[in-house]
């Protein structure tokens, strides 16, 4: 099932500005419940999930309480430590609410918020400097695709993503065309293994092989319990990352449960 032996399949779910705080408790009590009914094996398929940041207290205090084998994560994180950024959220604080992973550099913050990949750069190192994996996403717009075909966009925006990364820290990278994002029209599991791949190439180069043979890409745009296993076949694939599908327990845990439904 698993290709790699050295990479753990990683399956997140993006809630993106969805569930309240209590909506949140209810949901995370269900899909563990849901997954542990079902006998999932948590270290053979990792499960994360990615509340809003107002949510995050209240799953860390669950996760804890009930000793949930589910890990998680915050969907942004200031470049900076503390000061005068209103709005902002340091990788301090998210450490201090034993969030294991932070993603950076979501499509919609780089569109609708204008990061640039600087700013990316530099929350990559602040995530790593609090002890957070940063979830990097990197993906083509339709556009992109048109104009420099696949792998240009994501390749290039990886590299200047590990700019100030200079130890064999752990990543997770996560491809994600912006034209699959929410449209129902998912790549073809070529075409990410394609782009994984490239992108693959680009930790060879930064980090060296080693680093790059433990690292997780995932693909992410309109991922279902229907199309995941295709692309969980793909030997540079390591897992997906989950948008309007993990907001759905049964889906979501389908989705986790890839290999049962389908022999991969
Ligand atoms: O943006 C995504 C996850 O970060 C993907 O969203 P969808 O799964 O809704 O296409």
């Amino acid at each position: 099932m698993n290709i790699n032996p050295r990479r753990t399949p990683l399956i997140a779910g993006n809630w993106k500005m969805n569930l309240d705080h209590l909506q949140a408790i209810a949901f995370v009590q269900k899909l563990a419940w849901n997954l542990k009914d079902a006998g999932h094996d948590f270290a053979a398929v990792e499960v994360a999930v990615f509340p809003p940041f107002t949510d995050l207290r209240s799953v860390q205090t669950l996760v804890s309480a009930d000793k949930l084998p589910l890990a998680f994560g915050a969907q942004d994180v200031s470049a900076h430590d503390s000061g005068a950024y209103t709005g902002e959220i340091s990788g301090a604080f998210l450490a201090q609410l034993e969030c294991q992973y932070v993603i950076i550099g979501h499509s919609e913050r780089r569109i609708l918020h204008n990061e640039t990949d600087e700013q990316v750069a530099a929350k990559v190192t602040a995530a790593l400097k609090h002890n957070l994996v940063p979830l990097i996403c990197v993906g083509e717009s339709a556009e992109d695709l048109a104009v420099h075909g696949p792998s240009a966009v994501p390749v290039a925006q990886l590299r200047a993503a590990l700019a100030g990364v200079t130890n064999a820290a752990d990543i997770v990278v996560a491809y994600e065309p912006v034209w699959a994002i929410g449209s129902g029209q998912a790549a073809t599991p070529e075409q990410a293994e394609q782009v994984a791949a490239a992108l693959r190439g680009v930790l060879v180069d930064t980090l060296g092989q080693d680093v790059a043979d433990k690292t997780r890409i995932l693909y992410g745009g309109s991922v279902k319990s229907g199309n995941i296993a295709a692309f969980m076949r793909e030997p540079n694939v390591d897992g997906a990352l989950v948008g309007g599908a993990s907001l759905d327990i049964p889906e979501f845990s389908s989705i986790v449960r890839y290999h049962k439904h389908v022999g991969v």
